[in-house]
This record gives C-alpha cells, structure tokens and sequence, in this order.
C-alpha cells in the first residue's frame, strides 16, 4: 500500500488515498504501522475515501488500534493532500467525518502549494451524557473526580471526540504521563476521553499539553485545542478567538457567537512517501 506520511504540528499520520472502504484489518495495520520501534511509527492511521454527502470521507485510526470520530489535524493533512495531488480544484473542500459530520475547509494557498488550512470545526458539544461523561449536566464545567487519590477539576466538551481540560499551574512541567493514562480511562468518561493540560497566560493565549485517547503524549490535538478554547471561554478566562500553544507549534481557534461553530486555523505538512506490504 502506497501512503503518504503528515503532520500537523507534529501530531503525525500515515495517510492513505485510493481504498474504496475502510481496510477490515485497519486496527491491525494501525497498531503494527504507527509502532515507533517495530513499524513505521506514527499517532494514527487516516483513509481517504469515497463519500456520498462530501468531497471526502476521513476515517481515523489510533495508534493503538481504536477508531476517533474526528480528527482536527488530520483533517488539515486531507485537504493538504487532496490538493496538492489534483483530486480537487477548489480551495474550498468538505470532508465527511464519522463523528462530526460534514466539515467545511478553506485552503489558503501559494503556487498549488497548501500554506494553511482554516476548519468549521462544527458546533461543542457540551452535555454531559452526549460528550459522553457519567453527568446530566451542561456545561460539565470544573467537576471534581479523583484519580489514584488525587483530585482533580475536569471540564468536558466533545467536538465529536470526547475531551476533558484540566487547568495548571504550568503545563509545561506538568507529570503529563503520570495522570494523562489515569484521567483517559477515568469511569468519568464511559469512552475513555482526550485530557488536555491547559495554562492561561493571556486573554490571547492558552499553553497546553495533551494525553490522547488511544495514542498518548502527541505533540499536537486540533480538536483538544478546539475543546480547550470552549472551555476558557466559558470559564471567563479568553476571548472568543485565541492562539492555542502546544508542544509542536500553534493554532489559532475562534468559537464565533453568531453560529456557535468553532474555527480552527492552522498548517499541515508533508514529510514523504513510501509503500509498505499489507
Ligand atoms: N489528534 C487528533 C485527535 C485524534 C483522535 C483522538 N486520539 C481520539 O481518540 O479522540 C486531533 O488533532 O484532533
């Protein structure tokens, strides 16, 4: 199988054009293609498909095997790629996903070249039992669970992918690793979750890290950037638009009042091709 390996800040995938449905063994392959050491090495596997409501179908696959509903930074790397190879003229594309419907992409572009990709990332989801959490409320805003005796403010907001943001001190040097696995698999949330570690620096700028669900430390999440802008904004601590720092670079995301969606701007890169037996 021919791919194409992506990033969006860092947050890597092998991508996958030309199936017609997604690969029966996609779990397999995922969990022998993403390894680091015994593969090729990457957070996620994404296909490329046919779609009857959309330009494209995106399916996502983590590294341990799992399926997401969506993918914010993988959606950046599809519409790069469609691009980029001729199977769209516009610079305007949709992309059918499996937990978020059908989202629109604007391409800015320089010589057939994508330079930034701007995402309707589509209406939060804030109840509870639709992100899902075990709570009827909504907004589930800074509620206390505990985790291996340590408690914890949670607040959680799907953008068709579960998230929950817990804000620090300094999520910089924050024991990431320790409590992203443990928060993950929290009975909290009853499909596991993404945990976002967020720092407010200014009404402009949140610094996070992340702990993905079926993936693990990843340098970057679009969608845990777009959870966490909902969640400052609804704490009070942002405006509605604001640069969301991570450890592979920046994204801006703006939740307008008008429509309610959530915007997600941000770059995609190609890093090569290859091909690998199934
Ligand atoms: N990195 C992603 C999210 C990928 C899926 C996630 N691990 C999940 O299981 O929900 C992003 O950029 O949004």
């Amino acid at each position: 199988m021919e791919f194409t390996k992506m990033h969006g800040l860092g947050n890597d995938f092998l991508v996958f054009y030309g199936e017609k449905a997604l690969p029966k063994e996609a779990s397999y392959l995922a969990q022998k293609w993403c390894n680091r050491n015994f593969g090729i090495g990457a957070d996620g596997l994404v296909f490329i498909l046919p779609s009857e409501q959309a330009d494209f179908n995106m399916r996502i696959i983590n590294s341990d095997g799992t399926e997401a509903e969506q993918c914010g930074n993988a959606i950046r790397c599809v519409c790069k790629y469609v691009y980029e190879k001729g199977y769209v003229r516009s610079e305007r594309v949709t992309i059918e996903t499996l937990g978020a419907g059908v989202q629109q992409a604007v391409l800015q572009t320089d010589s057939g070249v994508v330079t930034s990709v701007r995402i309707d990332m589509g209406e939060p989801i804030l109840a509870g039992r639709a992100i899902p959490t075990k709570l009827d409320a909504s907004p589930v805003l800074d509620w206390p669970i505990e985790a291996a005796g340590q408690k914890f403010n949670v607040t959680a907001v799907s953008m068709g992918n579960p998230h929950c943001i817990i804000y620090v001190e300094d999520a910089a040097s924050f024991d990431l690793n320790t409590w992203g696995p443990r928060l993950e698999t929290h009975l909290f949330f009853p499909q596991k979750t993404n945990v976002e570690f967020a720092t407010i620096i200014s009404r402009n700028r949140v610094e996070m890290r992340v702990w993905e669900r079926g993936a693990g430390a990843t340098l970057a999440c679009g969608t845990g950037a777009c959870a966490t802008l909902v969640s400052s904004v609804l704490h009070g601590y942002t405006n509605r638009a604001a640069w969301i720092g991570l450890p592979g670079g920046d994204l801006f995301v703006e939740w307008d009042e008008v429509d309610n969606h959530v915007y997600m701007n941000g770059p995609a890169e190609t890093v090569y091709e290859g091909s690998v037996n199934r």
